[in-house]
Order: C-alpha cells, then sequence, then structure tokens
C-alpha cells in the first residue's frame, strides 16, 4: 500500500472511538520497531520525523526509510507526518520528500521562539491547508502554547518553544477561538494546549486536573466535535525505565509524564493522534545501558541496538493496545491521495462549524 491520508485513519479512528499514537522516528532501528509493533497488534500507523530527524538522518535517508516500510509492511496503512512544521516552507519541503501529512505549527512565529498573534496562526495554517489539500495531503494546525501549568513556562526541551513566562489561558486552548480557527483555516487535524510539554520532564508530582487540563479536552469537544484533536507532549514517562536508567548510571531526576489513564480518557473526548517520541527515546536507552553494562566485553553496535529495538517495540504495541488500535489495520479501507484530494475540492472533506 503507498502512504496513505491521515485524515483517513484519523477519521476510522473517529468512527470507531479509538486513538492512534504518532511515533517519532530518526533512524532504521526505530522505523523498524514502530512496524514490528504495528503488525503484531494489527495497528495503522503514523511515523512522524521532526525537523530535527530530517537534520539528523538527512532527507534522502528519511525519503528512503520511508520506502523500505512501505516495500516491508505493504498490508499495514502507513501515514508519513512532518512533526511541527515552523514555516509553510518546512510543510511544502516535506510534501516534496513525500510525506502524505504535515504539521503547520503556527503557535509560535517561525524562529521557533516568538508567541505567534492570533492572526498570524491562522494565515500560515490557511495557506498549507491550500497547498496541501491540492496534493490529498492532510494538515495538522496548533492553537494555544504547549508549555506546564506548574511554572508557567514554554516547553524548551526539544529545541523549539518561548522564553516567556505565560498566563494560563495563553498555557490552555480556548474553545471558542478553535471553533473559529477550525472554520477558518479548514484544517483536519487541531492540536491543542493542556499542559502537556514536550520532553521528560513534565510533571514534578503525578498530574492532576490543576496541571493536567483533561476537563478543557471535553470543552473543546463539546465546541467542534467532528474535529479530531491531538495531544502533543503525551509520553507516559514509565517509572520502571527511569529507574533502570538511574540502575545502569543514568542520571534523571524525579518526573512524571501523561499517565495512560488520563489519555484514554481523552480518546473519548475526541483525541485521535496521540504523540509519543520521550517514552521511545527512554525505552531505547535503559535497554542500551542495561546490556553494556551487563555485557562490558561486547561491541558489536548490532548486539546492543538489538535489545535497544525491542524495547521500543514493547512499548509502541503497548500503546497500540491502549488506545485501542488492535486490529484496526485490516479494516481501513485507504485511498490514494488522488481521491481523497478529488474530496477535498467537492467540498466533501469540510469542516462544519457551527
Ligand atoms: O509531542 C511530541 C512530538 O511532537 C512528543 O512528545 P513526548 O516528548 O511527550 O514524547
Ligand atoms: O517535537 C518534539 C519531538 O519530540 C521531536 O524532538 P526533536 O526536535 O528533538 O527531534
Ligand atoms: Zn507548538
Ligand atoms: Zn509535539
Amino acid at each position: 500500500m503507498p502512504l496513505v491520508s491521515m485524515r483517513e485513519l484519523l477519521d476510522h479512528a473517529a468512527e470507531n472511538g479509538y486513538g492512534i499514537p504518532a511515533f517519532n522516528v530518526n533512524n532504521l532501528e526505530q522505523v523498524q520497531a514502530v512496524m514490528e509493533a504495528a503488525k503484531e497488534a494489527g495497528a495503522p500507523v503514523i511515523l512522524q520525523a521532526s525537523a530535527g530527524a530530517r537534520k539528523y538522518a538527512g532527507e534522502p535517508f528519511i525519503k528512503h526509510l520511508i520506502q523500505a516500510a512501505i516495500e516491508a509492511y505493504p498490508e499495514i496503512p502507513l501515514v508519513m507526518h512532518q512533526d511541527h512544521g515552523q514555516s509553510p516552507d518546512v510543510c511544502a519541503g516535506a510534501i516534496k520528500l513525500g510525506f502524505s501529512s504535515v504539521m503547520m505549527d503556527g503557535s509560535l512565529e517561525a524562529d521557533g521562539k516568538t508567541i505567534a498573534s492570533y492572526d498570524y496562526n491562522v494565515d500560515v495554517t490557511r495557506k498549507v491547508v491550500e497547498m496541501s489539500h491540492a496534493l490529498g495531503v492532510t494538515v495538522e494546525g496548533e492553537l494555544g502554547c504547549l508549555g506546564s501549568l506548574e511554572t508557567m513556562k514554554g516547553d524548551k526541551e526539544d529545541g523549539h518553544g518561548t522564553d516567556s513566562t505565560m498566563t494560563r489561558e495563553q498555557l490552555l486552548t480556548d474553545p471558542e477561538q478553535a471553533a473559529d480557527f477550525v472554520k477558518r483555516t479548514q484544517l483536519d487535524a487541531l492540536a491543542i494546549a493542556i499542559g502537556t510539554s514536550h520532553g521528560a520532564y513534565k510533571f514534578s508530582r503525578k498530574p492532576t486536573g490543576d496541571i493536567l487540563a483533561i476537563e478543557r479536552i471535553r470543552e473543546i469537544h463539546r465546541r467542534i466535535p467532528s474535529t479530531h484533536l491531538v495531544m502533543h507532549g503525551s509520553s507516559s514517562v514509565p517509572q520502571d525505565l527511569l529507574a533502570v536508567i538511574n540502575q545502569y548510571g543514568g542520571k534523571i531526576k524525579e518526573t512524571y509524564g501523561v499517565p495512560v489513564e488520563e489519555i484514554q480518557e481523552a480518546i473519548k473526548f475526541g483525541v485521535r493522534k496521540i504523540n509519543i517520541d520521550t517514552d521511545i527515546r527512554l525505552a531505547m536507552t535503559a535497554a542500551v545501558r542495561k546490556f553494556l553494562a551487563e555485557n562490558p566485553d561486547k561491541f558489536d553496535a548490532r548486539e546492543w541496538l538489538k535489545p535497544a529495538r525491542e524495547a521500543a517495540k514493547k512499548i509502541c504495541k503497548q500503546r497500540y493496545i491502549e488506545f485501542g488500535c488492535e486490529g484496526q489495520a485490516p479494516k481501513i479501507k485507504a485511498h490514494s491521495l488522488q481521491v481523497v484530494a478529488a474530496k477535498y475540492a467537492e467540498g466533501a472533506l469540510a469542516q462544519v462549524v457551527h
């Protein structure tokens, strides 16, 4: 199967009440881990690459890793998504590389630091929607600034994010503004800010409603019930992985992620795409640290990459099952991007906001 439209996968997830984890990938082993997990679970796949991933691997490698995944797993519906595109140019570059979905993150300006005005966000997102939908490519946008409701600081860990301290209102997506944003941009999926942030250091304690605003998702969903919502910064930061890392020489401070039960609750309120990067990083690091500590004489990279890949696969499969993806892949009848483009052109995929 060639790459499919993310909109079609998210529509299927909405119709059947489940959520799809979108895993960040940077290299061969991570792509293999996600694909193998999906094969075992019978799950549809969203692979996503950040600008950092494209830089790390190099564009030809990213392009051909995706092609390899399609060739090796022809039965799995697969989306390749640009994560956090910081400008229409970055999104255009991803489409040129063959991605079937892009995120235009206009909550910050193109420098990745300055908090953007609402009009700027509408303008760039609308531009990306026009160019993408003509090709059947899906668009995710973002409204509200990702950051911590404990510190009121923007998220910084992955190389983008504001330096400024924000108000609670800036850190939470406003349902009425979300409705206007969807109506004006006509995007396919909306990333919302509810107190999550990227990386391992999300919460200093197991989060409660004051710092992880799941209730806000319910309010947004009530206002725009047919728009697919996206949760960023949704790694759960498993305590057992932190313990293994620290047992074998790591130094990760006490920290908490987004509990899986909270994500399962959010799926009931319209969250269809759940972004996960950090959990894969933690799983691979724990496995490598343990293997090398227990086998100090080994030096063949394949020997320590194998347990790392296996650990990544395990966490991905677990999330597929927890979010309800098990057995969904064969039920999805995906169309070519040309067919999807025609559907956008005739208005069949338009966002109707009352
Ligand atoms: O949101 C993400 C990528 O866009 C990843 O979030 P985590 O850092 O929680 O895995
Ligand atoms: O957007 C966040 C992802 O975790 C990607 O992180 P990265 O920019 O380090 O690749
Ligand atoms: Zn953002
Ligand atoms: Zn993100």
